[in-house]
């Protein structure tokens, strides 16, 4: 069988970097090509260089000749980015894993419309721990039901531009459902001033950013007399880049689709 060809979007960042190096470790993969804006240090360098390996694929701007050599692109940059990638993607008939976070409403619908005509995974993290945390979530919420306020606590490094966080938004719509509830209705981000006493049914968003933290989210079901708290600390990225690998292989031979990681992982 001929290797899976991976396009990594947004190269030389944080995650590019990572994605790039999991796709020389992968079997059955191949790093086709590797892109990022103009104007970004790192084009017409080896892709492995930031990582301290060559690779032989330059990082170009050229984003359609990147997409169009692969078969699948990873995109981890930033909404507008990702959506002009999707964009080419669906063109050109290319699978598609999104790691980004940060999306308006309008926008997540752009992407469930281009999935209709190609495979995208589109999750806001694709460690497995992660994914198996979401489960959990929606047991305690099942059992702890009424009775337990729920707060989710994320901290992230000093360069993240977008809050709450993806993953800490998703634990919020997990255990949302799970209670019957809208979280465009209950959710609280953050709080100030006499803001009165809490309400039952919100579910608050506390956002700590700073140094180089990669990943930290706790769900917290505070009750009376007790407190339960579910928590996952990511001390790596390369869970995020593995769980993406897993992602392109789960779209290989699929003609379109939406699917998250728990599609990828079988936790439907
Ligand atoms: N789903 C998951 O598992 C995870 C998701 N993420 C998400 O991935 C995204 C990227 O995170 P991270 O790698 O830390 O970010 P970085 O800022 O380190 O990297 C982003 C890359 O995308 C490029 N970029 C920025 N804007 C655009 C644009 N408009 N068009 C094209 N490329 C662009 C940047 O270029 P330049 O340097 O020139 O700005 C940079 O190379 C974030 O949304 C983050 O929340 C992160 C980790 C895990
Ligand atoms: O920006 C990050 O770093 C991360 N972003 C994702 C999110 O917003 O949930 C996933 C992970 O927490 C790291």
């Amino acid at each position: 069988m001929s290797p899976l060809r991976i396009a990594i979007a947004g190269a030389s960042g944080r995650m590019g970097r990572m994605l790039i190096e999991a796709t020389l470790r992968e079997e059955g993969a191949v790093l086709a090509s590797a892109f990022d804006r103009p104007g970004t240090t790192f084009i017409g360098r080896d892709a492995g260089e930031l990582s301290g390996s060559a690779t032989g694929v330059l990082i170009t701007d050229d984003s359609r000749a990147a997409i169009a050599a692969a078969d699948c692109v990873i995109d981890f940059t930033r909404p507008e980015g990702t959506l002009a990638h999707l964009a080419i993607a669906r063109e050109l008939g290319k699978a598609m894993v999104i790691g980004t976070t940060g999306f308006s409403t309008t926008e997540k619908e752009t992407i469930a419309a281009a999935a209709q005509t190609i495979p995208v995974v589109f999750a806001p993290n694709m460690a497995v721990g992660v994914n198996a945390v979401f489960k959990l979530l929606e047991v305690a919420a099942r059992i702890l039901n009424d009775g337990y306020d729920v707060e989710v606590i994320e901290a992230h490094h000093r360069f993240k531009v977008d809050a709450p966080s993806g993953t800490a938004l998703r634990m919020g719509e997990v255990v949302a459902r799970e209670l019957g509830r809208d979280l465009e209705m209950c959710a609280i981000y953050g709080r100030e001033g006499v803001t009165g006493e809490r309400k039952a049914e919100t579910i608050g968003f506390s956002t700590i950013r700073g140094g180089d933290v990669v990943g930290d989210h706790t769900v917290l079901f505070a009750g009376i007399g007790e407190r339960i708290e579910i928590t996952h600390k990511s001390g790596s990225r390369m869970p995020y880049a593995s769980g993406s690998l897993r992602a392109a292989r789960f779209l290989a031979g699929r003609s379109s689709g939406l699917f998250d990681m728990q599609d990828v992982l079988g936790l439907r």
